[in-house]
C-alpha cells in the first residue's frame, strides 16, 4: 500500500475520532478472562482537494484489549497525535502512533478505505490486487461453559448454518474440557470441523493429555494451548503422535515472537492473525502472504471488533488465497454496533462486499 500513499498526496487529509462502547450480548469467557465490552475509537478521515469533486472519507476503528493491543489511554493519545500529524502527510501519521498497533490500525484501514473508494474498488481488491472473491468461509465462536451450554451452542449454530465452530477451552480441568468436546462431537455429528482454542492456558502434560482425546474426536485445531513463550513446547506438541491430525496454530505467541521465530521452531502449523493486534490490514495482509511461503496456513479473526475493524478483517481475508474458515462472526456476541452490518452470513460463510471501500455507510450520522 505505501507505494501508492503517494496517490493522496495532493489531498489536504484531516483525521477526528471519537470514543464509542459496546457491550457483549452475553459475555464471552476465556481461560485469559471474560470479555464484556469493548471499548474503542471510530476514526473518520477526510480528504479535500480543489480538482476533487466534494471529499473523500475514510473509516477505520481502534478498539484496544487488554493484554492484546495497547491500552485505551494510550490508544487515544496516539490517536491525538495522529491528528496533529496528519496535516503533513500519511506517513506522519503512522509515524506518530508508534507501537500503538489499534491507533496504527484504525489510521491505516481509514486511508485504504479513503483510497479504494476513490478509485472505485472493494477493499480487498485494492489491497490485494487478486480475483473477485463472493464469500469467505467463518467459524462460530463459543465460549468456555459447562459440557451442556457447550453442546448446546455448538448445536445452535449448526443450526445456523455454520460447518466449522472454535470453542473456547482451558477454564476448566482437562477433564471437563474433554467432556465438553464429547458432548459437541455427539451433538453436531462427524461432518462439523471442531477446533479448540486454549489461550495459553495448559502445561505441556495439560496439553498432551487433550491433545490425544482431541485427536480421537476429530478436532482440526488446537489453538494456543500452551503459554506465549513456550515456543519449543508447540514444537513438541506438533510431533506428539497420539495427537496426529490436529493441527497446532499460535496466537499470543506470534505477536511474543513474530513470524521468524516460530518458524525457526517449528512450533505452528497455522498461525492467527488478529489485524487489530497486529497493527492493521495491511501488516497481516504481508504476514499472511509470508507464511503461506513457508506451508504455514494463516486465519483471520477479529477480537470482537466493532463493525469497521470487522468488515477490514472480512475484506482482509477476502484478499488470502485458499484462507480456510476464519474467526469472523462475531457480530452476534455484540449487543450494540457502530452501524449497520455490510456483511451477510449464510451457509458458513461471510458475503464480502462488493461496493467501493470498506462498504460501511452510515456510522459517523451527525
Ligand atoms: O477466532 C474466533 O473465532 C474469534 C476471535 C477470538 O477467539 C478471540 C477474540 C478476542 C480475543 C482473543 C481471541 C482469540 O482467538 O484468542
Ligand atoms: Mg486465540
Amino acid at each position: 500500500m505505501t507505494d501508492r500513499a503517494d496517490a493522496d498526496q495532493e489531498l489536504e487529509l484531516a483525521l477526528v475520532y471519537r470514543p464509542f462502547s459496546l457491550p457483549l450480548a452475553s459475555p464471552l469467557e476465556t481461560a485469559a478472562g471474560t470479555i464484556d465490552s469493548r471499548d474503542g475509537f471510530l476514526i473518520r478521515i477526510v480528504g479535500t482537494a480543489p480538482d476533487v469533486d466534494g471529499q473523500a472519507v475514510g473509516y477505520g476503528e481502534a478498539t484496544p484489549l487488554a493484554g492484546w493491543t495497547e491500552s485505551r489511554a494510550d490508544c487515544e493519545a496516539a490517536l491525538e497525535r495522529a491528528s496533529d500529524a496528519i496535516r503533513d502527510g500519511p506517513t506522519a501519521a503512522l509515524e506518530a502512533v508508534e507501537k500503538q498497533v489499534a491507533a496504527r490500525h484504525a489510521i491505516t484501514l481509514a486511508l485504504a478505505d479513503l483510497r479504494a473508494r476513490r478509485v472505485a474498488t472493494p477493499l480487498y481488491r485494492y489491497v490485494g490486487q487478486g480475483p473477485m472473491v463472493g464469500r469467505v468461509p467463518v467459524n462460530a465462536t463459543i465460549g468456555d461453559g459447562t459440557p451442556e451450554e457447550t453442546a448446546r451452542a455448538a448445536g445452535e449454530a449448526v443450526d445456523r448454518g455454520f460447518d466449522c465452530c472454535k470453542i473456547k477451552v482451558g477454564a476448566r480441568d482437562v477433564e471437563t474440557d474433554i467432556e465438553r468436546l464429547r458432548r459437541t462431537r455427539a451433538a453436531v455429528g462427524p461432518d462439523v470441523e471442531l477446533r479448540v482454542d486454549a489461550n495459553e492456558a495448559w502445561t505441556y502434560d495439560e496439553a498432551t493429555t487433550s491433545l490425544a482425546a482431541f485427536a480421537d474426536l476429530d478436532v482440526s485445531i488446537l489453538e494456543q494451548p500452551l503459554p506465549a513463550g513456550a515456543l519449543e513446547g508447540h514444537a513438541a506438541l506438533r510431533e506428539f503422535e497420539p495427537g496426529e491430525g490436529v493441527a497446532i496454530a499460535i496466537d499470543e505467541g506470534l505477536l511474543e515472537h513474530g513470524v521468524d521465530a516460530i518458524c525457526e521452531a517449528g512450533a505452528a502449523d497455522v498461525l492467527v492473525l488478529k489485524p487489530m493486534a497486529l497493527g492493521g490490514i495491511d501488516i497481516a495482509r504481508q504476514i499472511a502472504a509470508w507464511v503461506q511461503e513457508l506451508e504455514i496456513t494463516p486465519i483471520v479473526t477479529t477480537t470482537i471488533d466493532g463493525v469497521v475493524a470487522r468488515t477490514g478483517a472480512v475484506h482482509l481475508a477476502a484478499s488470502i488465497p485458499n484462507v480456510p474458515a476464519c474467526g469472523l462472526a462475531t457480530a452476534s456476541l455484540l449487543a450494540d454496533d457502530l452501524g449497520r452490518d455490510p456483511v451477510l452470513l449464510e451457509k458458513g460463510s461471510a458475503v464480502v462486499p462488493q461496493a467501493k471501500g470498506l462498504g460501511v455507510e452510515g456510522v459517523w450520522a451527525e
